[in-house]
């Protein structure tokens, strides 16, 4: 049976505070390829706690962000250039480690890059060589078949996402027919009762440069969002996805959207004319019943020609869907569609009553803000089960417990041959004053590496 994959990365004591005493952390031997973790307080006598032999590796504290993407990332890309889908999570504290670990805050040394800009960095590189082929091999439509990274960027809160490449633009959260979660942004309404509703918007990237500054952008909403970056931060899972796409699939994909706006009026319509005819086709009686109308004959050409436009025109947004699949087919490049998400989750919560647990001086939560630990909770715990589920290969994976894991099934889900590989990464801090948090961590990460039937 395959394992779930948890990693964690113990980060330095922050400068500021040289002095603070350290937990005693001591790691196993590998064990059937996986070590167990010894953490206590330096006192003796004081708490401890020893995980099972579930971590994948452990990164120390003077292991940068090159050491922990050669080890966690670029093994896996070649899956994502193959057109798999893969999701590393970040999970820790607030100030553990996790947007250093998946954003970085250098985007100049290539060595100190977050996981997702070196991931950026390796893909496009790739990519340049598989855009010299399509060149070289003379594809008439080159421009169109160009590979290319899009960027998605969305903070979750509560049932909502939060567009970060399109001003925070509120978006919903939405189960549709075929069973796939959709994330739909602004709503639009056209001309001739036309209605767009956009999925979250994807920023075409054709150089590593081109990303990088979406990546900046959109980290420069996140932080101008709120008041008290820090606090907010971890209080949102931040989730960037990453897909290779070219000109002729994002058209393509543009085109549904156009399609379904053309069909909303068209739909409306038949509906309209059908109700319309069947109330000509009642009338009220003295004591309140509705009664067949003697005077009036239902059209039913009318309403037949009304379905028929509508038919017309979901055959056009069912045509402009199969197109979708026709540049999959057609395109000749297997790492076309390829994902690569990360998510810096948000830390669990874990006040109990007037236990502060580590915020030490932080007064106690708002009812506001303990409604939405509850959620973020619901949505860890979520999380984890649906990772354990899947590792432990059980026929119903629980997605639709929490909006995280409904957004992320489509990752998690594998179509046709394709495949999917999911990490988590634990982000810890040695300092003894963070012990209760660290410990809350590396508790959640022994969870979601312990398969039920192992
Ligand atoms: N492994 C590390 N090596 C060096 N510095 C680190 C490391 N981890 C974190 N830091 C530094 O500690 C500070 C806080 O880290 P970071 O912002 O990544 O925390 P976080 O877990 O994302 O917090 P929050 O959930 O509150 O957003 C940053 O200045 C960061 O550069």
């Amino acid at each position: 049976m395959e394992a779930s994959n948890v990693f964690v990365r113990w980060r330095p004591v922050p400068p500021t505070q040289p002095n603070t005493p350290e937990i005693n952390k001591v790691h196993s031997e590998l064990q059937n390829s996986r070590v167990s973790i010894s953490i206590s307080l330096p006192s003796p006598g004081d708490s401890s706690w020893k995980s099972g032999h579930v971590f994948n590796q452990v990164f120390e504290p003077t292991d940068g962000n090159r050491a922990v993407f050669d080890a966690v990332v670029a093994p896996i890309l070649p899956k994502v250039l193959n057109g798999d889908s893969c999701s590393f999570f970040a999970y820790g504290h607030s100030g553990s480690g996790k947007s250093h670990t998946i954003l970085g805050y250098d985007f100049e040394d290539p060595d100190n890059f977050g996981l997702c800009l070196a991931a950026a960095r390796y893909l496009c590189e790739e990519l340049k060589g598989f855009n010299t082929g399509i060149v070289r091999e003379g594809h008439s439509h080159s421009s169109m078949s160009e590979l290319g990274i899009g960027l998605r960027m969305y903070e979750l809160r509560g049932n909502a996402a939060f567009d970060l490449l399109n001003n925070h633009c509120k978006c919903n959260i939405r189960q549709g027919y075929d069973g796939q979660t959709h994330i739909r942004g602004e709503t639009e309404v056209l001309d001739g009762g036309r209605v767009r509703v956009r999925p979250i918007v994807t920023k075409a990237c054709w150089s590593f440069e081109d990303f990088r500054q979406e990546l900046l952008r959109g980290l420069q909403l996140r932080a101008s969002g709120v008041s008290t970056v820090h606090e907010e931060s971890s209080r949102t899972h931040a989730v960037l996805e990453l897909e290779i796409v070219n000109r002729a699939l994002l058209d393509a994909r543009e085109a549904v959207v156009e399609r379904q706006s053309e069909l909303v009026p068209v739909a409306k319509r038949a509906t309209d004319v059908y109700i319309e005819e069947q109330m000509k086709g009642l009338v009220r009686t003295g004591d309140g019943k509705f009664v067949p109308n003697p005077e009036y004959q239902i059209d039913h050409r009318r309403i037949d020609e009304a379905e028929e436009k509508k038919a017309e025109f979901e055959k056009y947004v069912s045509d402009a869907e199969e197109h979708v699949h026709c540049v999959f087919r057609s395109s000749g490049q297997t790492c076309l569609g390829g994902k690569l998400v990360f998510v810096d989750l948000a830390g669990a919560e874990y006040y109990h009553g007037s236990s502060l647990s580590t915020h030490g001086s932080r007064s106690l939560p708002s009812p506001q803000e303990q409604k939405e630990g509850r959620q973020i909770n619901t949505d860890l715990l979520a999380l984890k089960e649906v990772i354990r589920a899947r590792a432990s290969k059980q026929s119903r994976i629980p997605y639709r417990s929490s909006p995280l894991t409904m957004v992320l099934r489509g990752h998690f889900e594998a179509t046709g041959s394709r495949d999917s590989y999911s990490a988590v990464i634990l982000t810890a801090s040695p300092a003894a004053d963070q012990y209760a948090a660290t410990a809350n961590t590396l508790k959640y990460g022994n969870l979601v590496g312990t398969s039920k039937n192992r």
